[in-house]
């Protein structure tokens, strides 16, 4: 699914070049769970948000599904993202002003999906997350691990084949953490999603197939999940 060749991302600053990522090689497939672990800074997030589409990199290649992102133009590269890639944000960045159901059918609004559509789909969401009580509500009356659900089913809606996940517990206490672990466990094993997840937790990461290390923009180890979770 995921195919990184030679990845190289810099920020120029007064003539001299940051290198947050260097020689960057990875494949994940179709199926994986995979954790993204590494001290702070070492280019965690950006390397999520190359893999995301929603940064470019430097030098490098990054084929996904068999597609070459590096070189495809950017109303190909937003349409492919849009249908197959769900992001979810340590912050969750939902919508302040929409309830929990508006937040979630947003992603489907952009898609263009008939209105009898989304409205199913987010109607099984809420169901499924048994958040329909609270379907009305604004994000701010929701508690943080509500508010990640939301952020997850917004992720979902719109049926992804990947989902990347920056930090998804990182707000969370450990027991809404677990939850969250689970249901990415299940959306893994039961539907097949693929899932990518920045982590600085170790019990997180057991959730998971495999481990990535990253340290000053490097993959260090790349090691397989024994007694995963
Ligand atoms: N736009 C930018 N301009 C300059 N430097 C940047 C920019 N974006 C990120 N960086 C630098 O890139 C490095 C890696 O950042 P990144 O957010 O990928 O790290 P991380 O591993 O996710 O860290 P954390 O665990 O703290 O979230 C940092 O040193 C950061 O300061």
């Amino acid at each position: 699914m995921i195919e990184l060749n030679n990845i190289e991302k810099y920020h120029p600053a007064k003539g001299i070049k940051h290198y947050v990522l260097r020689h960057v090689s990875a494949s994940i497939a179709s199926g994986e769970f995979v954790s993204v672990m590494g001290p702070s800074g070492a280019g965690k997030s950006t390397l999520l948000n190359i893999l995301g589409m929603l940064e470019e990199p430097t030098y490098g290649t990054y084929h996904f599904m068999g597609e070459d992102i590096t070189s495809m133009n950017e109303r190909k590269r937003i349409e492919l993202y849009r249908n197959h890639i769900g992001f979810v944000f340590q912050a969750y960045h939902l919508i302040d002003e929409m309830t929990v159901q508006e937040n979630i059918e947003a992603p489907l609004i952009y898609k263009k999906i008939v209105a009898s559509e989304r409205k199913s789909r987010v109607a099984d969401l809420l169901d499924r997350f048994n958040m329909v009580a609270k379907k009305d509500l604004f994000p701010s009356q929701l508690s943080g691990g509500q508010q990640q659900l939301v952020g997850i089913a917004r992720a979902l809606v719109a049926e992804p084949s990947l989902i990347l996940a920056d930090e998804p517990t990182g707000n969370l206490q450990s027991a809404q953490a677990a939850e969250i672990m689970s249901l990415f466990r299940k959306l893994n094993r039961e539907e097949g999603i693929t899932i990518v997840q920045v982590t600085h937790s170790e019990k997180n990461a057991q959730y998971g197939n495999r481990i990535l290390t990253i340290e000053d923009g490097v993959v260090r180890t790349d090691t397989p999940v024994a007694g995963q979770l």
